[in-house]
């Protein structure tokens, strides 16, 4: 007879460990099912390693400007293997961290291998990891994604990296050609030309970050040429061509451009392909990413998708929340203090880790145009990071402040902050948001000197109609 669990959750992710430690804390039996590192993409292969390297290429950045703040510190170098043992050191002291909670949890088993689902029978579900079968009552899949690799004549033929070969380097690259100009391109491009390396971002959008406001992505390619990373928007690969010094990419115009290193980030695939979902008849999109419902529930009663793989986020916040609005729907009402059950409801917010941060929330300026000529009452207002105090204090006054307010309900509607501290910043307006107030009660609040922050409240009282012919 195989092993039974009340719940079986297939990936180790965002979403996953803290849902097995709640469920068996509530005394259900619970199988942790894991193909590779406890953490997934982002303790291993995402925002924990990249965010650490960030801080070592800030600092060899601010030092190569010690100069304009009255401070000499001779020739930078960089020590790259001191830096990304720094980087190798925090992920596995982050990732130890899961393991031994989850091991410690008494009523969670965790099952190493990877999981597919064989059938079900009787309102139950049959898996299989490796050698190993196992039955469930419901199944939680939080799978992630892994890079995208586009299909490049000579690509199969030419050593490439991925997010996840990109941190196994030993040395810092001379060149590294960075394929696709949005998060991952721009972070760590910046991140690689900080610790050393020349670098060429190719980007097949017109702009960087294509999916922010024009000015935004304008901001954001002025302080990432300032840093003498090339950037080619508009570009198509033709292909690519091995070389004893690296690799080259011809672009459809016969340009050539030659680097030691090539990394491609763009986009990432849904890790569903082996799954065998067929075998339940869960449904997914034509790209393989599982279809849900706002709670978060596939088609199938007793299987629910979290995090990356069901699309309705691609981030860290949004892959635990999704546990979280689980948990909230659940039977036992667990989370019934938490206030979001509903994944449609809540709002779209990120930050892109470069320096300076992007930070965002709801509408950009692009949505607000539609929504104006929707015949929506849109109010605006910004502010560009060269007056505000602390970003002149700091020395860092590249970026803007762009709130976006409904003129009718008084809601902040969403936030476009690009400069010093956004990622931070952002977080004031996303929570505030959450209260569903009138903007005029963040007017209200009394703000610390000197801060960015601080500037939300006077943004706030220049808003105007936005109009759109
Ligand atoms: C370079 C990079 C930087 C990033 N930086 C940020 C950031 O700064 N902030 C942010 O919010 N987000 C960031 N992200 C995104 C973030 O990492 C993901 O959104 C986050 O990890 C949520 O993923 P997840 O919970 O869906 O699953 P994942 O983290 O992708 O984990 C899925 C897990 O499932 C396992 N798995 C897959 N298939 C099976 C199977 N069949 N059986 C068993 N196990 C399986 C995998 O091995 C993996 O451990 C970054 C991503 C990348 C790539
Ligand atoms: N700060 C963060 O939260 C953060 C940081 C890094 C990654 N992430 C996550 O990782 C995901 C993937 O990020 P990403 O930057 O790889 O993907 P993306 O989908 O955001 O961008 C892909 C980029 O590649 C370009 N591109 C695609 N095909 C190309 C080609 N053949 N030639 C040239 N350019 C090409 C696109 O124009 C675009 O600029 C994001 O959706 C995000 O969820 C988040």
């Amino acid at each position: 007879m195989p092993k039974h669990f009340d719940t079986a959750i297939i990936g180790a992710g965002q979403a996953g460990p803290a849902l097995a430690m709640f469920l068996a804390d509530g005394g259900e039996s619970v199988a942790m099912v894991e193909g590779n590192l406890m953490g997934g993409s982002c303790v291993n292969y995402g925002c924990t390693p990249t965010k650490t390297l960030r801080k070592s290429a800030r600092v060899a950045h601010l030092a190569r400007r010690a100069a304009d703040f009255g401070i000499g510190v001779g020739d930078v170098t960089v020590d790259f293997a001191a830096a990304m043992a720094r980087m190798r050191d925090r992920v596995q002291t982050s990732r130890a961290g899961l393991e031994s909670g989850l091991e410690g949890s008494e009523n969670v088993e965790i099952l190493r291998g990877w999981g597919a689902f064989a059938g079900h029978d009787n309102g139950r579900f049959t898996l299989q990891i490796g050698d190993q079968t196992v039955t469930a009552d419901k199944v939680y899949i939080n799978t992630g994604t892994r890079a995208s690799i586009p299909s490049i004549k000579g690509v199969e033929a030419v050593p490439y990296l991925d997010n996840v070969s990109l941190l196994e380097l030993t040395e810092c690259p001379a060149h590294l050609i960075v394929v696709g100009g949005s998060y991952i391109g721009l972070e760590m491009g910046q991140i690689f030309r900080r610790l050393g390396a020349q670098v060429t971002i190719l980007n097949s959008s017109a702009r960087l970050a294509s999916r922010e406001d024009e000015d935004v992505s304008a901001i954001i390619q002025e302080f990432v040429e300032n840093e003498d990373i090339r950037v080619m928007n508009n570009v198509e690969i033709t292909c690519v061509e091995k070389l004893d010094s690296g690799v080259a990419v011809i672009l459809d115009d016969n340009q050539r451009i030659e680097g030691t290193h090539l990394l491609f980030a763009t986009g990432r695939v849904p890790n569903s392909d082996r799954l065998n979902l067929d075998n339940v008849g869960v449904n997914t999109d034509d790209n393989g990413f599982i279809e849900t419902d706002a709670q978060l529930q596939t088609n199938v009663n007793g299987i629910w998708a979290l995090g990356d793989i069901n699309k309705r986020g691609a981030f860290t916040h949004t892959s635990y929340h999704d546990h979280q609005i689980v948990l909230a729907n659940s039977a036992q009402n667990v989370g019934s203090l938490h206030q979001w059950r509903d994944a449609d409801e809540r709002p779209t917010t990120y930050a892109m880790f470069t320096d300076p941060p992007l930070g965002r929330v709801g509408m950009n300026l692009a949505d607000a145009c539609l929504a104006a000529k929707n015949g929506q009452h849109i109010l605006t207002a910004e502010r560009m990071m060269s007056d505000v105090a602390r970003a002149k204090e700091e020395g860092e006054t590249a970026g803007l402040i762009r709130l976006i307010v409904d003129g009718e309900t008084e809601q902040i509607l969403g936030a476009s902050i690009i400069g010093i501290s956004a990622d931070e910043v952002i977080a004031v307006i996303t929570n505030f948001m959450a209260t569903k107030s009138s903007y005029r009660v963040l007017q209200q609040a009394l703000p610390i000197h000197p801060t960015v922050a601080e500037l939300l409240p006077t943004v706030l009282a220049g808003l105007k109609r936005l109009s759109v012919v």
